[in-house]
C-alpha cells in the first residue's frame, strides 16, 4: 500500500500513476475537495501563467482546443476530470498530523483526525508519498512595530475589494503584483513593497524561454529572455524596480525563485498608478516608514510573502528527504526519493511540470522496489 498526503495535483497524478501500474494507494486531503489551492485559496483571475503543454499532467494533455493559458475553471476541471479518468477517489476532510516509520514492520504509520467525526484514523502503509505542496500555508513576516490588531491585514490570495483604499502590498513576487494589479483596477490606491531585485518578464518570455531550454544551454537562453525583457520593460530602476545579477532560468533552475510575470502590471507602475517602495524599515502607530525614509499610512496591508511548507511538524522520520524548512535536502532531479519507502512530489520547485516528472519517478521506483522484493 503506498500512502498520499494531499490531493492537488501532484497528490492526483502520483495516484493515477500508481494506478496505470496497480499499485495500492490512498490518497487523504485535509480539505473536503482535490485541488483546494485553486478551488478555495485563489482569485477567480488566476490563470496558468506557463502554457498549457508545460503544466499538464502525467498520460493527459489539455484538450487541443483549450486555450495556451489555462484559467483557473479550465484547469480545475482538467484536474477533475483527470482524478475521474485515472479512478483516483482521495479521502476527504482527513488532516494529517503524524506520519512515523516502524523499524520493526517496516511500514509507515500514518495518523489522521477525520474533520467531520473528530475521529482519529490509522493508515498503514510500505511508502509514504508526502504531496503537501510547497505552498501549503500563508508566511507573514514579522515587522517591527506592525499591530496586526490595528489595520486590515489579508494574507496572500484573499484579498477585499479596498475602493478608493490606501492598500499596501507586501512582495513583488507573482502573487504580490497579481494581487497589486487587482487592487488598483477596483479603484484602490495600491502601492507594493519590492525589498529585493526582482525579475519581470511577460508570459511569452517564460514560454520562449522553456521552449529554448530544450535545445540552447541556460545562459544563452538567460540572455536572449534577458534581451526581450530590457526591450520590453526598458529600465526598472526608473521605477523602483531593480533586476537581480543573476539571470531568470539560472535563479529559477538553482534557487527555485520564479521571475515575476508582468500581467500588464508593469503598465500601472510605468503610470504611477502603483507606488514601489523598497523594504519597511518599522511601522510607529500606523505610520509604515521604508527604507528611503518614505512614510505613509495605508487602511490595508496585503501581506503577498510567500509560503511555507510545515512536514516537519507532523511527518517524524523525514530527516533523510526534507529539511527544516519542509523542503527537500537534496536539489532536483534527485529531490523526491527519501529513505524506508519515503518520496515527495511536488517540491521540485518547477511548477506542474515538476510535479509530472516527480509522479512518473515515484510511481516507476516503487515499481521497481516492488518487482524486486517479488511482491
Ligand atoms: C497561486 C499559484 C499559482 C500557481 N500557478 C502555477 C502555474 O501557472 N504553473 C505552474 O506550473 N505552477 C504554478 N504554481 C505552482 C504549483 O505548480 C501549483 O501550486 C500546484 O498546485 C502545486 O500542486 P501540489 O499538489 O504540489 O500542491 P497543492 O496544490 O498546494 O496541493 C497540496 C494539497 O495537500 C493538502 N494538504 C496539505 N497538508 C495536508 C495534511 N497535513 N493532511 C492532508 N492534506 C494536506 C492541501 O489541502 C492541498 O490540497 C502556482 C502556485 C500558486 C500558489
Ligand atoms: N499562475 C499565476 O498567475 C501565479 C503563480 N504564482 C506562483 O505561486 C508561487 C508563490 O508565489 P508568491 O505567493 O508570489 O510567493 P513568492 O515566494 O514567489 O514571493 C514572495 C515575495 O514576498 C517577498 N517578501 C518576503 N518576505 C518579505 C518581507 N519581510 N518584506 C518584503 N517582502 C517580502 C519576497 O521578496 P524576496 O524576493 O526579497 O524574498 C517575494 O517578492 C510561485 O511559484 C508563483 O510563481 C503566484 C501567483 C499567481
Ligand atoms: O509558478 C511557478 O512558480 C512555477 O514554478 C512555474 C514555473 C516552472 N518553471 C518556471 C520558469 C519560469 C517561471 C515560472 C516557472
Amino acid at each position: 500500500m503506498v500512502v498520499i498526503v494531499g490531493a492537488g495535483p501532484a497528490g492526483l497524478a502520483t495516484s493515477a500513476c500508481l494506478n496505470l501500474l496497480c499499485i495500492p494507494n490512498v490518497v487523504l486531503e485535509r480539505e473536503d475537495c482535490s485541488a483546494s489551492l485553486r478551488k478555495k485559496r485563489s482569485y477567480d483571475r488566476l490563470k496558468l501563467h506557463l502554457a498549457k503543454r508545460f503544466c499538464q499532467l502525467p498520460h493527459m494533455p489539455f484538450p487541443s482546443d483549450a486555450p495556451t493559458f489555462m484559467p483557473r475553471n479550465g484547469f480545475i476541471e482538467y484536474l477533475d476530470n483527470y482524478a475521474s479518468h485515472f479512478s483516483v477517489d482521495p479521502l476527504y476532510n482527513r488532516v494529517v498530523e503524524s506520519a512515523s516509520f516502524e523499524e520493526h514492520s517496516g511500514k509507515w504509520l500514518v495518523i489522521a483526525k477525520h474533520m467531520l467525526s473528530n475521529g482519529v484514523e490509522e493508515y498503514v502503509g510500505r511508502f509514504l508519498v508526502v504531496a503537501t505542496g510547497e505552498n501549503s500555508e500563508g508566511y507573514v513576516p514579522e515587522i517591527m512595530g506592525l499591530d496586526r490588531g490595528r489595520s486590515c491585514i489579508l494574507i496572500n490570495m484573499r484579498v477585499a475589494k479596498s475602493c478608493g483604499r490606501d492598500v499596501l502590498v507586501v512582495g513583488c513576487g507573482n502573487s504580490g503584483m497579481e494581487i497589486a494589479y487587482d487592487l488598483s483596477n477596483w479603484g484602490a490606491r495600491a502601492s507594493i513593497v519590492a525589498r529585493n531585485p526582482v525579475h519581470v518578464l511577460t508570459k511569452e518570455m517564460v514560454q520562449l524561454g522553456m521552449t529554448l531550454l530544450k535545445y540552447i544551454p541556460v545562459d544563452f537562453v538567460d540572455y536572449i529572455v534577458l534581451m526581450l525583457s530590457k526591450w520590453n520593460h526598458g529600465h526598472l530602476c526608473e521605477y523602483g524596480l531593480r533586476r537581480p545579477t543573476k539571470r531568470p532560468f539560472y535563479l529559477k533552475k538553482e534557487t527555485g525563485r520564479s521571475p515575476t510575470i508582468d500581467v500588464r502590471m508593469m503598465g500601472k507602475i510605468k503610470a504611477g498608478q502603483i507606488q514601489v517602495l523598497p523594504s519597511i524599515e518599522k511601522v510607529t502607530g500606523g505610520r509604515f516608514e521604508f527604507q528611503n525614509r518614505k512614510v505613509n499610512q495605508f487602511d490595508v496591508v496585503v501581506f503577498a510573502t510567500g509560503y511555507k511548507s510545515p512536514v516537519r511538524k507532523w511527518l517524524k522520520d523525514g530527516t533523510s528527504l526534507f529539511n527544516e524548512d519542509g523542503m527537500p535536502k537534496k536539489r532536483t532531479p534527485d529531490h523526491w526519493k527519501g529513505e524506508n519507502g519515503l518520496y515527495c512530489a511536488g517540491f521540485a520547485r518547477g511548477g506542474l511540470l515538476g510535479i509530472l516528472n516527480d509522479a512518473k519517478n515515484i510511481a516507476d521506483d516503487i515499481c521497481k522496489v516492488l518487482a524486486e522484493k517479488g511482491d
